[in-house]
Order: C-alpha cells, then structure tokens, then sequence
C-alpha cells in the first residue's frame, strides 16, 4: 500500500513506523528539524526520544507532496495523524490537493470532541466532505510502545467495511492486531472521554487517596462515558471493548499517558499553565473537559466526574474540592441512567 501520514506528533510517528516496516509509507509534519532527524537519525528526538525508528520510513516536508504519495493509487491510505484541534483544517488542506471523489481510503488517529462545534471527528469529516467517509483507528496504545515493536491491539472504527479492511492490511503486522468495528461512534466517544477519566484517575493517585478509590473513579468513570455514548447513537457493548475500557485501563492507569501526567501535576498544586508548558504535548482532556461538559448539559446526561475535572481545570477548584464533591453526592442506584 502507499500510505501518507499526516503530523509527526508522537503518535503519527509510531504509527508511520509501523506501517512502513510493510508499506511504503511517508511522513509528513511541520517541523522540518523533526523530519530531518527521523531521516538521518531514525529517529524522532521532540516526540520519541531515544527510539530507533525503521529504516524504510520516508519524510516529506512538502504537504501536497506527501498527499500525492497516496494518490490515485489502487490500494491507499491518508492517515490524519495531528490533534483533534487540527482535523478540519488538514481535511480542508487536503481538499484543496484533489476533490474526494479522488481520495484514497481515510484514517484519523485524534481522540476529543472539536472545540467549538462538540463535533465528535467523524461529524468533523462528515461537515467538510459533505458525506460520510473513512474511519477511526483507535484503542490502547501508548506511541512508545507502539514505536519499539510491543504488543498492542487496536480498533478499526468504520461503518465502512473496505475503510475497516484498508485500516487492518496497513496496521496488522508484527505485534500489532487490528480488530474491526462498525461502531464508530461508540469507539470515538471512548477514546475522547477516557482522556478526561485519566486527568481524574491522576488527580486520585496524585493525592494519594488510594487503590480503591482509584478502582471506584475508573468504574464509574466508565459509567459516565457509557451514558454518554448511548445518548450520541452508540451501542453499549461498544465501551466494553479495546476503544472504550481498554483504552480507559491504559490511560487512567499508565504513567506513559499525559491527561494523567496532568492530573499527577494538578495534585501537586501546579497551575495548569505550568503543567502544559511542561508536558509540551498535547493532552486532549484538556480540551475535551468543557466541551464535554457542555454536550452532557445538552442530552441530560449525568457526568459528575467531567464537571468535577472541568471545575478544577479551568474554574478554580482545588483537586481536594473537586474530590469532597464527587463523595458528597447523594447515595444512588449503581446502574442509574
Ligand atoms: N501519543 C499517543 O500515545 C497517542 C495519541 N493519540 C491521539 O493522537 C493525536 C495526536 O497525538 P500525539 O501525536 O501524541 O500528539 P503530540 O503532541 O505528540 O504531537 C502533535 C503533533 O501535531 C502537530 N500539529 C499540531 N497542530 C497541527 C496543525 N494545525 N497542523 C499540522 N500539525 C499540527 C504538532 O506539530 C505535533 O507534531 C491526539 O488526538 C492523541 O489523543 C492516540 C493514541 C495514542
Ligand atoms: O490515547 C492514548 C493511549 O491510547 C494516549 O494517551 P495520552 O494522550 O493521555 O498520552
């Protein structure tokens, strides 16, 4: 397969690598030193330092010239690799390179909910193109990991069988296993709002209140994003599988993720300015947390442990403050809408 990627983050770089040890793939991203190093060194020192990348990965600084690698090619993939807060705009980038009637099969990797619209990534798609089209490829997967050839499962999230099947001949070699899925709402909501239930579990862990508590804060953190994705269309089981709790156990649980890494900082009494200076990556529960918030008011859905996230991000509550509210909730039935 010819296969561009799109944004040389930590993510879209593991990814690229992987795939190129199959496919001819290249990489395309905006920071230029970045594409140099992943050339001369195999290497990408911003996003994965230390971690000799394959050999066969080629780099592109040209944009249109990384889209054309893909183009009118009979078996290909563009692989959107940036943030969510940066989707639509490489969408409409790539429109202007050739209409989507020409378009090879479509994969993107971000996990939120745009800022501004609530738009989940396929709504995204679905707004710029003007129909439905491509697919999520998502799951736990933490980049390092991915980058050093360990085990790992995915989730090829399309309502489109040959976008599923695109997604499983690019990723499923050597360590890594793809799985199919039809929900692709269900896969997408589990990937957005498990970044917010991490900031949350590192607050937990953070302030030291413990396993159980960690135990309880993940369970019915689950609780909350099931809520929500059934009120989007999701099936319920959906949030059972890789897309949903198991990208939830990761990132709550793994000090490998930077939603968490975010909560930890939190509990130490960092500002949220400090931390994201800090991390100098991209931690999209950030962004989510408010959106999220905002979505639950307009379905009715209950999202206690969101609200007490999105408080002590951005409207002065401390980390104690957001804990005492959650325990301070009336006692309820375990399955309550
Ligand atoms: N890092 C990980 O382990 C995983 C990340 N993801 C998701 O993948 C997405 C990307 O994450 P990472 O690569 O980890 O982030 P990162 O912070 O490592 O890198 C983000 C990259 O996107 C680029 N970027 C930002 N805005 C851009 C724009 N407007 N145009 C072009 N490039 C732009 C940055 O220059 C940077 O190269 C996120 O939505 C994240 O939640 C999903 C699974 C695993
Ligand atoms: O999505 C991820 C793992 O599946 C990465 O999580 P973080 O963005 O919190 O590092």
């Amino acid at each position: 397969m010819n296969i561009a990627v799109f944004g040389a983050g930590a993510w879209g770089t593991a990814v690229a690598a992987h795939m190129s040890y199959v496919h001819d793939v290249v990489l395309w991203g905006r920071d230029t030193a970045v594409l140099q190093s992943i050339a001369s060194q195999r290497e990408n020192p911003r996003y994965l330092a230390g971690i000799k990348l394959s050999p066969t990965l080629k780099v592109q600084a040209d944009f249109s010239a990384a889209a054309r690698h893909a183009l009118g090619q009979p078996d290909a993939l563009w692989v959107l690799g940036t943030p969510m807060g940066a989707l639509r705009q490489t969408l409409l980038q790539l429109l202007e390179i050739a209409p989507m009637e020409q378009w090879p099969a479509l994969v993107w990797l971000c996990k939120g909910f745009e800022v501004g619209t609530g738009q989940m990534p396929h709504q995204v798609v679905e707004e710029v193109l003007g129909r439905h089209y491509g697919g999520a490829l998502t799951g736990p997967s933490f980049a390092a990991e991915v980058a050093r050839g360990l085990p790992c499962a995915l989730t090829a999230a399309s309502a489109d069988e040959p976008t599923r099947q695109a997604m499983v001949r690019a990723a499923h070699h050597a360590a890594l296993r793809v799985y199919e899925l039809d929900d692709l709402v269900g896969a997408e909501v589990g990937g957005a709002v498990k970044n917010i239930m991490a900031v949350a579990t590192g607050i937990c862990d953070g302030m030291q209140l413990g396993l159980n508590a960690r135990a309880a804060l993940i369970t019915r953190g689950m609780a909350e994003i099931k809520r929500l994705a059934v009120a989007l269309g999701a099936q319920a089981e959906t949030l059972n599988g890789l897309s949903g709790f198991g990208d939830l156990i990761l990132t709550c649980t793994g000090d490998l993720s930077r939603n968490r890494r975010v909560g930890l900082m939190l509990a130490q009494g960092k500002s949220l300015d400090t931390i994201l200076k800090e991390l100098g990556q991209v931690a999209e529960g950030v962004k989510c947390a408010p959106v999220v918030k905002q979505l639950a008011a307009e379905l009715g859905v209950d999202m206690p442990i969101t609200a007490a996230v999105n408080s002590v991000l951005f409207e002065g509550l401390s980390p104690g403050e957001g804990v005492m509210r959650l325990l301070s909730r009336e006692a309820r039935s375990e399955d309550a809408e």
